[in-house]
This record gives structure tokens, C-alpha cells and sequence, in this order.
């Protein structure tokens, strides 16, 4: 007992402290993440030094409250299949006012511009979550969502997402109806930007039995993603301009690490952002496959406006994660986390009815009807405001 003497004590709890202090944050992240956030904050009434330290507001300012207002500007072939089923999981969690847009051309809305109209919502009440197909306009913010609605898109490489798309539209497949003879990728590639116009026009030769082909021209554009954001000329200043209406753009390259930003920007759990990735046509193989300089350079030509939106979105990103003093720690955990989720959603013992409505299903197949399920329950949900609102009048 004699160690125990009042320096030795002094000693120890100087060594405490100081461990704290290097190891603060760390202690916070950890606190936040795990969700034992109220913990913490009793914990910390008892012990000064476990107060709510400076250096978490640095990283999610934990005096805003989550965002509930929320608009995703669903830009096709960007991985936001994934992020959308994400988005209408939290909306559904929090009781958001969903708004879904009706319109649905075999799930090819793009490019119609949003209509009030078309969209599923009372007239004169305003949206907390819109997450669909359309062409963005600020107007459209301040005219439906409720106030200080988040604003954001996603953004993918446009030499990934050409591809992901020409698969997707059947392109090569217009290609050879066009030349009568089976081509190869690339060559059918080569002959596409040759002539793009006639191929273009194959599609409107496509029966009504064939009508999905039929949607598909609207697809088949330069800028995708930027004509998804209601850019037109796709300038550098036109650019810059309409993402300074975006509070943030989510990088499908770098979509765990966009998740960690996104998280902290919309002050939620990591629970809701976790996801399970869907939609995914291209294998690992065919990702890895070199593709021909000449069809890359003919790919960023014609993706021009996108491939500048690209460099800035990725640098935006780059930027937020370098000035996040522990971005790694926060990576990691977040990847934690995923694997729990993922658990979750394959754990037998977990009922099929929590695992329905948390866990999107990854088969390509099965993607819209997760999302149609959602639709028809908030569909239900307007159908008896709209049947409260007519019996109160
Ligand atoms: N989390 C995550 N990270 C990165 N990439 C992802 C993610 N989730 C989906 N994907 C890839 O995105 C492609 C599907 O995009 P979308 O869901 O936007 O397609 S669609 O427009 O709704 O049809 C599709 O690309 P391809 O497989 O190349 O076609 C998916 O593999």
C-alpha cells in the first residue's frame, strides 16, 4: 500500500488525463459511432474531463440537428440504385414526406423535368425526400421541399458509367441490328460514335412488344450526368455554378469513404447510411479488362461536360477528407459497420420481415421491387391525408 501515496495517486491521474487528451477524440468517434451517444453525456456529468470535447464539432456539429429534408438527384448508373433504397430506408425510418415521382417509364424517367404535378404529395404541403430520376432545378427546391433541404447527386467516372450504360441500354445490340452482323465491345463501341445518329435512330424502329429498347434513346446521350443536373452547355463556369447549389456530391468511385462525409454532413447515425450494394451488371472480370486508348479518348469526348463535373465533384471530396483529422478511424469504422449490416441482412435468425424493410435485395431483379414496395406504402399513406383533408373540407 505504500505506492498508493498522494504523489503516486497525483501521478496516475496526470497520466490519465494525458492519455485522455492525446486520445480524445478517438474516445468521442467511438462514443458517436456505436450510438452511445447519451451514455457519453451522462457519463460526462460525472466525470469533467469526458465532456463533450471541441475537436468532435470539428468533424459532425453535433448542436444541428440530423437533416429531414432532403433532395437526391438520382443520376442513372452512379450507383444510386444503392443510394436511393438508402435514402427511402431513412426516410421511412424518421417519417419523412416522401414524394415519389409517378411517372414511371419501365424505370427510365430520365430526362423529364420534375412536375408537381406527377409527383406523390398533397397539394400545398411541401416534400421532406425526393430521391428520383430528374433534371434538377433550383427552383424546384425552394418551390417543394421543406426548408433547408439538402441537396444532393452523385457523380461516377464517365468512362465507368459509358460503359455501365452502353451494357445497360442495349446499345451493342442496336449496333448490330443496324450492321446485320455480331460485333464484339469495343468494335460495337467504334461503330457507335461513327454513327451515333444511326443508332439513335435503330431504336425507333423497336416494336411496341420491344418497347423498353423503345425508352432507351433518351438514354443514349452526350453529359448524362450533367444534363441530370440541368446543365447545357456544360461550360467549366456553368459547372462550377450549379454545384454551388449542391451541398454535397456523392463519388461512386469512392462511395464507402463518400458515405463517412455524407454521415457527418447530414449529422445522422452510421446505421443510416450503411448499404448493401445493388444493381451491379459488370463483373470483376469485365471491370478489370484494359480498355482500348482510342475508345477511352472517344468516351471522355463525349462525356466531356461530365468529365470536368467529374474532376471537380472528386476534388470537392479529396478536399473534405484531407481536412478530416481522423478520416481513416472514421473509414474504418464505417466499414465495421457495413459488415454488421450485412450480417443482419443474410442472419437467418433475423425475421424476413425486418430483413424486407432494412435490407435491400442485391439481385439486379429484385432492386425496383424493393423500391416499389416503399411507393405503394407511401402511396397508401397520401391516399388517406388526400381522404382525411376532402372529409375535414
Ligand atoms: N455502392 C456502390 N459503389 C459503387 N458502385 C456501385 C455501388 N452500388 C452500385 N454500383 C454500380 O452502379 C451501377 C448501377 O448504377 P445505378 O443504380 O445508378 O443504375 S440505374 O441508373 O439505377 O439503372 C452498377 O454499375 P455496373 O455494374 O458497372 O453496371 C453498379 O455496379
Amino acid at each position: 500500500m505504500k505506492f498508493l501515496n498522494r504523489f503516486n495517486i497525483l501521478l496516475i491521474f496526470v497520466f490519465i488525463m494525458c492519455m485522455y487528451t492525446l486520445f480524445e477524440f478517438n474516445i468521442d468517434v467511438v462514443f458517436h459511432y456505436i450510438g452511445f451517444k447519451e451514455f457519453k453525456k451522462n457519463l460526462g456529468s460525472l466525470i469533467p474531463f469526458l465532456r463533450k470535447s471541441s475537436s468532435w464539432k470539428k468533424v459532425c456539429n453535433m448542436e444541428t440537428k440530423p437533416q429531414r429534408s432532403i433532395i437526391y438527384v438520382k443520376v442513372q448508373k452512379t450507383g444510386s440504385t444503392t443510394l436511393r433504397s438508402t435514402l427511402l430506408i431513412y426516410g421511412k425510418q424518421y417519417k419523412l414526406n416522401i414524394c415519389f415521382d409517378s411517372t414511371n417509364l419501365w424505370g427510365l424517367n430520365w430526362p423529364n423535368a420534375v412536375e408537381e404535378l406527377k409527383l406523390t404529395k398533397v397539394y400545398n404541403e411541401k416534400c421532406d425526400l425526393i430521391a428520383d430520376e430528374l433534371i434538377f432545378d433550383p427552383v424546384i427546391v425552394e418551390k417543394l421541399m421543406n426548408k433547408d433541404a439538402f441537396v444532393m447527386a452523385s457523380v461516377r467516372h464517365p468512362v465507368e458509367h459509358f460503359l455501365s450504360l452502353y451494357k445497360y441500354s442495349r446499345i451493342q445490340s442496336a449496333v448490330e441490328r443496324l450492321i446485320l452482323k455480331n460485333v464484339d465491345l469495343w468494335e460495337s463501341i467504334r461503330i457507335f460514335f461513327k454513327h451515333y445518329q444511326l443508332v439513335r435512330n435503330i431504336y425507333t424502329t423497336y416494336r411496341e412488344n420491344e418497347v423498353r429498347d423503345k425508352y432507351q434513346i433518351d438514354l443514349i446521350q452526350p453529359n448524362l450526368q450533367t444534363r441530370s443536373l440541368g446543365i447545357i452547355n456544360g461550360t467549366k463556369a456553368e459547372i462550377i455554378d450549379r454545384l454551388d447549389a449542391f451541398h454535397f456530391v456523392v463519388v461512386a468511385d469512392k462511395y464507402d469513404e463518400s458515405m463517412v462525409i455524407l454521415r457527418e454532413k447530414l449529422c445522422c447515425t452510421i446505421q443510416d447510411v450503411v448499404y448493401r450494394k445493388q444493381n451491379v451488371r459488370r463483373s470483376n472480370e469485365e471491370a478489370k479488362v484494359q480498355i482500348p486508348p482510342d475508345i477511352e479518348k472517344a468516351i471522355l469526348e463525349f462525356n466531356y461536360a461530365d468529365l470536368i463535373f467529374y474532376n471537380i465533384a472528386n476534388n470537392r471530396l479529396r478536399e473534405e477528407i484531407e481536412k478530416h483529422t481522423y478520416f481513416e478511424q472514421a473509414l474504418g469504422i464505417f466499414k465495421h459497420e457495413l459488415g454488421l449490416y450485412e450480417s443482419k441482412c443474410t442472419n437467418d435468425d433475423v425475421p424476413q420481415t425486418v430483413k424486407d424493410s432494412i435490407c435491400p435485395p442485391k439481385e439486379v431483379a429484385q432492386t425496383g421491387i424493393f423500391v416499389e414496395n416503399i411507393r405503394a406504402e407511401q402511396q397508401n399513406i397520401l391516399l388517406s391525408k388526400l381522404r382525411d383533408k376532402f372529409n375535414s373540407t
